[in-house]
């Protein structure tokens, strides 16, 4: 495997995981790691100041949550079907359409699939991993990795709901979730991969029976020193005819070679680079004089905003804990979120904002991927995102941190502040490599520029990407 890049705070998060499993004692009885050769939380979210026109979207052949099929065309199991209903899934999005014939049918072949943020492929594979289990057999079959322990709870819960009329037992595996002393006997197992490779190694988990392995966000996992190597150490462990699923919304030239190594073979669902975005998250930036002059904008930006709810990325931890603090001593409900508080304290965290207990998250990478809240219509980069070196625009994290927002169809804006050289060209570059325009809101006329985001927030209906489809559906391309 070559070199994966380094990258941002995000990374520092992820690596915490893997530094914490790789540290729990380790009893005499492990299991040797193959070599190199050897080839409920039950989660609900509020969906306040939320308007969507489901049934217009999915009717449009340009949008990415078209389809022509329902799901009992696709083939699922009536109880699964019941499951969708509880959830009021009532039509499969596009990447749900595609991607589950390719996954169920056999005999089992990998699957890469790609589909812009909230399009619902979480759906499509939890889905799968139900469809594929053998609910006759107590014994872990489907493994679901995922690079935070925000995201593995989201999942899990995702997978606890779709399952309510199968009597399915799942298992949440990230530290210190695994009660000592006892092998996990669930059918499918949702954690982080350092936990998951701990488990597998102190026999705790027995992963004989593993016939499915599901990354989201792969491209993030793989791409990483730890995570990734964790995650190939994890597949050498599970038997070889393993059915391999990868799905994130990005799928960068970098990180292919590992995918096809990861998933050989793979049926793919790709995206072309300029379908990457979706036109129902507006993007805008604000230009601000200095670094000190950002926090007047934030400032203002919700003293004169009504915004359900907004999620503010900066770069690093302690970013995130002095804007915290000087947001709450100016008298704004905020609260933080990052990679150096406590498990449960996430948790207590995340959960107040799904719940809309707290409206304002300031977080860092640790979030950007993956977290599904709907009623989040602003996304506001005070720090754009960068790549370790500080500089080169990091642009995966971009789309995924905006992709907070729009979430399956809903309408949505990102802000970024621009308020040096190097901003300005990181902005560029990101317009550039999206071939997407950031619109500009001038900050000295708040009345107009509260008018504009207002409008923009308050359209009953994005138009989602147009050019969006698939491309290279078929085995290894
Ligand atoms: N067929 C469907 N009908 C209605 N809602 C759906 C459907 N599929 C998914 N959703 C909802 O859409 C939202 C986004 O789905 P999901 O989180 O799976 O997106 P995603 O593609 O994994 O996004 P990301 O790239 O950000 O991880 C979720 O709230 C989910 O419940």
């Amino acid at each position: 495997m070559a070199e994966p890049s380094s990258k941002t705070s995000w990374a520092d998060d992820v690596e915490e995981e893997a530094a914490a499993a790789e540290s729990m004692a380790k009893p005499a009885d492990t299991v040797e790691e193959p070599t190199a050769d050897d080839d409920a939380t039950g989660l609900v979210q509020n969906e306040h100041d939320v308007n969507v026109t489901l049934a217009d979207m999915q009717g449009d052949a340009d949008n990415p949550l078209y389809s022509i099929k329902s799901f009992q065309e696709l083939g699922l199991n009536e109880d699964l079907q019941k499951g969708l209903i509880l959830m009021r899934y009532s039509r499969p999005s596009k990447i749900q359409e595609r991607a589950l014939p390719l996954l169920l049918n056999d005999p089992p072949t990998n699957l890469i699939g790609q589909s812009q943020s909230g399009t619902g492929k979480t759906a499509a594979f939890v889905l799968a991993m139900l469809s594929r289990v053998d609910l006759s057999l107590n014994a872990p079959q489907a493994l679901c990795l995922a690079p935070s322990r925000e995201l593995a709870r989201q999942i899990l819960a995702v997978v606890d709901n779709m399952g309510s009329f199968m009597k399915i037992k799942t298992q949440f595996a990230v530290p210190l979730a695994v009660e000592r002393g006892k092998t996990i006997d669930a059918h499918i197992v949702v954690g982080t991969p350092g936990t998951v490779l701990d488990c597998i190694k102190r026999r705790v988990l027995v992963a004989k029976d593993i016939r499915m392995i599901c990354l989201d966000e792969a491209d993030n996992m793989l791409d990483q020193q730890g995570l990734g190597d964790q995650c190939f150490r994890v597949k050498a462990m599970v038997p070889k005819n393993v059915q391999v699923l990868l799905f994130s919304a990005t799928f960068p030239p970098k990180v292919v070679e590992y995918a096809d190594k990861f998933a050989p073979n793979a049926n793919k669902l790709t995206l072309k680079q300029e379908e990457l975005t979706v036109d129902g998250i507006k993007q805008l930036y604000m230009d601000c004089e200095g670094e000190e002059e950002k926090y007047q904008i934030i400032l203002k930006l919700y003293e004169l905003m009504v915004i359900g709810q907004s999620i503010i990325f900066v770069r690093q931890r302690r970013n995130a804990d002095e804007l915290r603090g000087r947001m709450v001593a100016d008298g704004h409900a905020v609260s933080s979120l990052h990679g150096a508080f406590e498990g449960t304290e996430r948790d207590k965290v995340i959960d107040d904002f799904r719940f809309g207990r707290t409206k304002v998250l300031i977080t860092t990478n640790v979030i950007a991927r993956g977290i599904d809240v709907a009623s989040v219509s602003l996304v506001v980069n005070y720090d754009l995102p960068t790549l370790a070196d500080g500089y080169t625009p990091d642009f995966e994290t971009y789309l995924h941190r905006i992709g907070r927002t729009g979430r399956f169809g809903r309408v949505g804006a990102s802000v970024s502040f621009v308020h040096d050289k190097n901003s300005w060209e990181q902005m560029d570059a990101i317009q550039r490599h999206f071939n997407c325009r950031m619109s500009r809101i001038d900050t000295s006329d708040w009345i107009q520029a509260a008018k504009q985001i207002r409008k923009i927030l308050k359209s009953d209906k994005s138009a989602a990407s147009s050019s969006e489809q698939f491309m290279g559906v078929g085995s290894g391309n």
